[in-house]
């Protein structure tokens, strides 16, 4: 396996790319309908070379790797179905739905493997920009081999994949939609379904987006995703989506008698059971509760003492993956969270900022 080809050089592709380049025997090439993602992902050494058509990156590959919005992966299969490619070529996808995909695949001529994919982890944010070599570290990368795909197929895709160091599973397509629609897909509906709500109340109460806090901010971040790779997953998964709806207004059904009763027992429970529920969910992978290795640090609200907490960190040469000020008015200690890749990083930061006389806390 030397020849890899990437289509789609967005955030996945891109990351893709920049885990398994690193190994000194693969040869990373890759295309993207928009010319300015392909120069700019040459530019950034995010592929090792650019080509200029899908037909000259694809007749020589031992991989190919489609990493564009699910509608465009099935035209993709169909398009490479009418290349002369390699004997034994292995063609992956990592498109958010698989039903759809898979069965296009199954028209594939017979000499090529098709073998579903999905990393399950990714963000908002779109764009080669946004790629990233540990993107999928620790997170579940999902594969949807049909029984006609050969074992060792699995094994040599899986032996390129490993260096995302993302955790291996597999399933079926259907089972695949059926989950991923409940903790991904649907999430995204209700987040922008979140966001329309307050711009109507916004036409009657302007000032209300300035109140919008934390909360909003958190349950609403994935409303800033693509629209266009929502489209298409959300048209994919139909069927399993139609099902999430009516559970889910059952769900609101319930909350609102819950408030309409003024039910209080009744809504602790509600409450009580879903904090139980989400603390029990899986949290040092990047599962659906993300791995946060946090430190908060009590700062008094003067001018640079963010500068002096980074300060401390670079000294040290620890990396932050994020900062934020939780609390910051006028003459109250205010709050920083700081975020790390890994609790050494996290333990490293606390004893730092203590020598200096910093109160810390997890
Ligand atoms: N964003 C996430 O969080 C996430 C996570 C896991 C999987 N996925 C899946 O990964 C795929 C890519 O998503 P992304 O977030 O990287 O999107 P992206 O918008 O960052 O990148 C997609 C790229 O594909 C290119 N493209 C579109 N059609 C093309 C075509 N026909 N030929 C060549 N290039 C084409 C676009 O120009 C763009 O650069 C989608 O199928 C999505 O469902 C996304
Ligand atoms: O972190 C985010 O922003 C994401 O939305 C990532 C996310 C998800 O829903 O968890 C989005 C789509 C995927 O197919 C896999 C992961």
């Amino acid at each position: 396996m030397k020849d890899i080809f990437i289509i789609g050089l967005g955030l996945i592709g891109g990351s893709i790319s920049l885990a398994i380049k690193k190994e000194d025997s693969f040869h990373v090439k890759g295309f993207d309908l928009s010319a300015e993602q392909l120069r700019m992902a040459k530019s950034l050494g995010v592929i090792d070379e650019k080509v200029k058509s899908i037909e000259e990156g694809a007749v020589h590959a031992d991989l190919i790797v489609l990493a564009v919005p699910v509608a465009q992966t099935i035209e993709l299969i169909q398009q490479l179905n009418q290349l002369d490619l390699k004997k034994d070529v292995i063609i992956t996808d990592v498109g958010s739905t698989k039903q759809e995909i898979v069965q296009a695949a199954a028209q594939l001529n017979e000499s090529i493997t098709f073998i579903g994919g999905h990393p399950m982890a990714g963000s908002h944010k779109s764009g080669v920009e946004a790629a990233k070599a540990h993107l999928f570290e620790n997170a579940f990368y999902i594969f949807t081999p049909t029984a006609t795909v050969d074992r060792e197929q699995l094994i040599t895709l899986k032996n390129v994949l490993k260096h995302t160091k993302a955790r291996f599973l597999q399933m079926d397509a259907k089972q695949h939609d059926k989950l991923v629609g409940a903790v991904s897909h649907f999430p995204h509906i209700i987040a922008a379904s979140l966001v329309h709500q307050l711009e109507k109340l916004q036409e009657t109460d302007p000032g209300v987006t300035r109140l919008a806090a934390g909360g909003f901010r958190d349950i609403t971040r994935i409303a800033s995703s693509s629209p266009v790779m929502w489209r298409d997953i959300l048209l994919h998964n139909q069927e399993e989506l139609l099902h999430l709806f009516d559970q889910w207004q059952n769900e609101m059904n319930r909350a609102r008698n819950l408030v309409q009763d003024g039910d209080g027992e009744g809504l602790l429970t509600f409450f009580q059971q879903a904090r139980s529920f989400r603390e029990g969910l899986p949290q040092r992978n990047k599962g659906a509760i993300p791995a946060f290795y946090d430190l908060f640090v009590d700062v008094p609200d003067h001018p640079g003492v963010i500068s002096d907490v980074t300060y401390i960190l670079a000294e040290h040469e620890i990396s932050l993956t994020n900062i934020r000020i939780l609390e910051a008015r006028e003459d109250i200690m205010g709050v920083l969270r700081l975020s790390f890749r890994s609790e050494m990083d996290r333990d490293l930061a606390k004893k730092a900022l203590k020598k200096r006389l910093y109160e810390t806390y997890e």
